[in-house]
């Protein structure tokens, strides 16, 4: 049995446009998917997912049976639910080229579902972790990245960057632009804090929607060229550890991501509040449509102002984490 784990992150710059191959910047943060993967005698799949509900069912997921004891939704839906889960399973089975190895996984989580924190990439890179060590193979941190990008990629349908992934990979703050992934390693200190409205958004519809405005519209299309000019801009604040800059930075990168129909009501509000409260600067996270903001203030008021915040039901600090994927148990 081995156990490992890696963590969620927030964007500081760059989501979406990141997609289209433009610079962008996440940052690990200290909220982490741990995955436990057993190797089993048969060559079945079983999830235990108790983080992972549909129509408040607890998913269970056995590929043997055609019968999902646990839960009374659509079998398809449980499997579009597992799709991350059955790709760390297959990139297992070929790193170690095992085609018919089985796996009991079980996974916990502290990073919220579908909330632009990430969960989907840091199940996946801890699961591919797991799974491979569990089966002998121990592969590097960029090897686990890479097989972690074509799962989201596939389940994503084709739409994904390597932002998230390489992230949760390698942990702390890292650069993505098309392939070319780096570390960033002079980080001036990044006082987090999260707003979560207790939604999610769907990320496949959401680029989906961003990919065919890009398509309509030349000014789309500038816009999301624009999120590339404020990242590399961002850059340069992170290089000189200018805080006040980066937040202004944020608020005009949320507001383009506005602009490209990815925010909404409550993860305005949650940006508004933070804003209000003299945050540096306050925008949505992830794929957006509902889940978390994030904002920089290294003071109490906007985790206050956010908790007196309608829409927004937690709110937390973020501490970055300079680790990414790691074996707890083995
Ligand atoms: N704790 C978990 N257990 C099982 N699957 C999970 C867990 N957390 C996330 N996932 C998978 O990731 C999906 C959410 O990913 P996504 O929509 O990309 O949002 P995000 O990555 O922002 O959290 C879930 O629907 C599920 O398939
Ligand atoms: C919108 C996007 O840039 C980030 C999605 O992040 P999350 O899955 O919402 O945490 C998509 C991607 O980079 O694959
Ligand atoms: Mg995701």
């Amino acid at each position: 049995m081995v156990v490992s784990s890696a963590p969620g992150k927030v964007y500081l710059f760059g989501e979406h446009a990141v997609v289209y191959g433009e610079p962008a910047v996440p940052c690990a943060i200290e909220r982490r998917a741990t995955v436990e993967v057993e190797e089993r005698d048969d060559d079945a799949l079983r999830v235990h997912a108790a983080d992972l509900t549909l129509d408040g069912y607890t998913v269970e997921y056995d590929s043997n049976s055609d019968a999902h004891p646990d839960v009374d939704v659509a079998p398809s839906l449980i499997e579009a639910g597992v799709g991350y889960l059955n790709g760390a399973a297959e990139q297992a089975r070929d790193a170690a080229d095992r085609p018919n190895a089985g796996f009991e996984i079980t996974v916990e989580s502290s990073i919220p579902l579908g909330a632009g924190l990430g969960s989907s990439a840091a199940v996946v890179v801890a699961g591919i972790d797991a799974a491979t060590r569990e089966l002998g193979v121990d592969l590097t941190a960029r090897e686990v990245a890479q097989r972690a990008y074509e799962v989201e990629y596939e389940v994503q349908d084709g739409q994904a960057s390597r932002a998230d992934t390489f992230c949760s990979a390698v942990g702390g703050a890292v650069r993505v632009e098309g392939d070319d992934c780096r570390a960033i390693t002079e980080v001036p200190n990044l006082p987090f804090v999260i707003g979560y409205d207790g939604g999610e958004g769907d990320t496949g519809e959401l680029v989906a929607g961003v990919r065919s405005l890009r398509e309509e519209y030349e000014f789309a299309a500038t816009t999301v060229e624009t999120i590339g000019d404020i990242v590399r801009e961002g850059e340069q604040a992170i290089r000189e550890g200018d805080i006040e800059e980066l937040g202004r930075l944020m608020d005009f990168n949320h507001g383009l991501l506005e602009a490209l129909g990815v925010s909404s009501r409550s993860l305005d509000e949650m940006v508004w509040a933070a804003r209000e409260s003299n945050a540096y600067g306050a925008k949505l996270t992830g794929a957006g449509g509902g889940g978390c903001i994030v904002a920089l203030d290294d003071t109490e008021e906007a985790e206050t102002a956010l908790k007196y915040t309608p829409g927004c039901e937690q709110t937390f600090r973020a501490e970055l984490d300079t680790e990414g994927v790691r074996v707890e148990e083995a």
